[in-house]
C-alpha cells in the first residue's frame, strides 16, 4: 500500500472521562474505541485507526486510567485496561488483536501486505516485541549504565528494518507492525536519551531512517503526546522519577 501521509484537519480531541464522568449510551450500535492517550498499547489502535481514515467511523473515549469511571469495568471492559473496542455491540481488547481486527474489518487502507513472507516475518516481530519491552523496561528501571542485551535487542531492531528494502519500514511498506513498535520505539527513544543519556539510534542507520519516515505520517503524529509529558509519566510509572 502507499505510505498513507495525506494530511487531515487535526482532530479535536474528546474530554478524558474519569469516575464521575457518566458513561456514554452504551451499545447503540457506535463503535468506540476505548483508549487512555498516555497508554501505548491503546496508541497502536488510534494510530490504525487514523491510518484507515476512520476517524468518523470509530469514535474515541478517552478514560483516565488513575481515576476511572467504575462503569467501564462493569459494563464495558471487565478486564478495566485500555484498548477496548465496541464494535457492532461486542467489546473486544488487546491491542495487537485490535489492531488486526481494525485493519480486516473496516474500509481504508489494508495494512499488511498479502506477500506471504513478508506475512510471517510481520507475525515474528508481532512475537518479539513483548520480549523487547521486557529488556528495555528492565534497562531503563535499573541503575546500571545500558548493557549488551539493550544493544543486541536494538541491533535486532535494526536487522529487521534490513530485511526487506523496498521501503524503510518493517515490511518494506507501512504496515501494523511499524503501527505495534511505534508508541513503544517513541517512548524508547525519549527515555533512553533522559535516563541513560544513551542515543538507541546512533549507529542504527535504518532505525534512525525509520523514526524520520514515521514522524512524517500524520495518521501516527496525530496520536504523538508531548515528550516532556511522556517522560515524566513514564517515570512515574517506572518508578524512576
Ligand atoms: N496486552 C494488553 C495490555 C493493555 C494494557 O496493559 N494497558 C494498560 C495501559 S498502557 C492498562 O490499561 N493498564 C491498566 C491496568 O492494567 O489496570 C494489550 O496489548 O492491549
Amino acid at each position: 500500500m502507499a505510505t498513507p501521509t495525506t494530511s487531515f484537519m487535526k482532530e479535536v480531541l474528546p474530554p478524558v472521562l474519569d469516575s464521575t464522568s457518566q458513561p456514554p449510551t452504551l451499545f447503540d450500535g457506535t463503535t468506540r474505541l476505548y483508549i487512555s492517550y498516555k497508554s501505548p498499547f491503546a496508541q497502536r489502535t488510534w494510530i490504525t485507526r487514523n491510518c484507515k481514515g476512520l476517524q468518523e467511523k470509530i469514535k474515541l473515549v478517552p478514560i483516565d486510567l488513575q481515576n476511572r469511571p467504575a462503569w467501564y469495568k462493569e459494563k464495558v471492559y471487565p478486564p478495566n485496561k485500555v484498548p477496548s473496542l465496541d464494535h457492532n455491540n461486542e467489546v473486544k481488547g488487546e491491542s495487537l488483536d485490535l489492531i488486526k481486527y481494525i485493519d480486516a474489518h473496516f474500509e481504508g487502507p489494508a495494512l499488511l501486505p498479502d506477500d506471504p513472507a513478508k506475512r510471517q516475518f510481520a507475525e515474528e516481530l508481532f512475537s518479539y516485541i513483548d520480549s523487547l519491552n521486557k529488556i528495555m523496561f528492565t534497562a531503563l528501571s535499573s541503575k546500571e549504565d545500558v548493557g549488551d542485551e539493550v544493544g543486541a535487542a536494538l541491533d535486532k531492531v535494526e536487522d529487521a528494518l534490513s530485511k526487506f528494502d523496498d521501503g524503510p519500514f518493517f515490511l518494506g511498506q507501512f504496515s501494523l507492525v511499524d503501527i505495534a513498535y511505534a508508541p513503544f520505539m517513541e517512548r524508547y527513544q525519549i527515555l533512553f536519551s533522559d535516563v541513560k543519556n544513551y542515543d538507541i539510534t546512533k549507529g542504527r542507520p535504518k532505525l534512525a531512517l525509520w523514526f524520520e519516515e514515521l514522524n512524517k505520517i500524520d495518521a501516527y503524529v496525530q496520536t504523538r503526546r508531548d515528550p516532556q509529558e511522556l517522560l515524566a509519566h513514564t517515570k512515574k510509572r517506572l518508578g524512576i522519577a
